[in-house]
């Protein structure tokens, strides 16, 4: 079975985005097959980039690695794609290493909820639906260098959409309340969004595979 799901994607654009996603992809999180693969040990000419023209993922990013995997970060704007969301994050995967020449890490988000028919805005389908059930998904790219494939990581979490409750500062975790939680992304904690979010879930497969390729950064001649 197929699911037909309606993301809001970016809110510059409209704000839903028609996507199909595999069977089972509301649920839970994985990794692509590249990414299970288990990279041989690489040198990288310098450290990775994390490529992104949003402020507020670059600061969750950043509290969520920490010092674990050494990286930079850069804006870019990267134009908004249409299509499946690991095709998307992929592609903004593939434009920022030839931008960049080096590798990077970029990352496409979109809150997903399951709808009927048409294309109606959140608060339309809020009204309208009985079904509020809804997740988050982040795909995190990571293209070593132009020209070469990018491996991808996902995270979900499942929740809900509710009436907007929070600081409205970062797209809609105010509307977004995920399960098991009865605070929204946007009132509970950074420290704790973190730990259960999308994005989160995502990372820690990223760390996970930095971890086991044990790359070699050769930057400004040492190593
Ligand atoms: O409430 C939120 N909680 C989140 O955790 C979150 N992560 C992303 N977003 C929003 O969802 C759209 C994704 O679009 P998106 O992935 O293309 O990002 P972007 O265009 O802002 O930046 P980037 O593509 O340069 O990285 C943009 O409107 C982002 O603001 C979030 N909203
Ligand atoms: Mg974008």
């Amino acid at each position: 079975m197929e699911g037909v799901l309606f993301c809001w994607a970016n809110q510059s654009l409209p704000p839903v985005r028609r996507i199909t996603v595999p069977p089972g992809g509301s649920s839970g999180q994985h990794r692509s097959a590249a990414s299970m693969s288990g990279a041989a040990a690489r040198a990288l000419p310098k450290a990775v980039t994390f490529v992104t023209g949003n402020a507020k993922k670059l600061e969750e990013v950043r509290a969520i690695l920490g010092s674990s995997i050494p990286f930079q970060s850069l804006k870019l704007d990267l134009p908004e794609l249409q299509g499946e969301p690991e095709d998307i994050s992929k592609e903004k995967a593939r434009m920022a290493a030839s931008q960049v020449n080096g590798p990077v890490l970029v990352e496409d988000t979109c809150l997903c909820f399951n709808a009927l028919k048409g294309l109606p805005g959140l608060n339309n389908l809020l009204l309208a639906y009985e079904d509020k059930s809804a997740f988050a998904m982040c795909i995190f790219s990571l293209a070593l260098g132009p020209g070469e494939e990018p491996m991808t990581f996902v995270g979900k979490t499942a929740g809900k959409i509710v009436p907007a409750r929070g600081p409205a500062d970062f797209g809609w975790d105010p509307v977004f309340q995920p399960d098991g939680f009865d605070q929204t992304y946007a009132e509970m904690p950074k420290s704790v969004k973190n730990q259960i979010s999308h994005r989160g879930k995502a990372l820690a497969l990223v760390k996970e595979h930095f971890a086991a390729a044990n790359y070699k950064v050769q930057n400004d001649g040492s190593a």
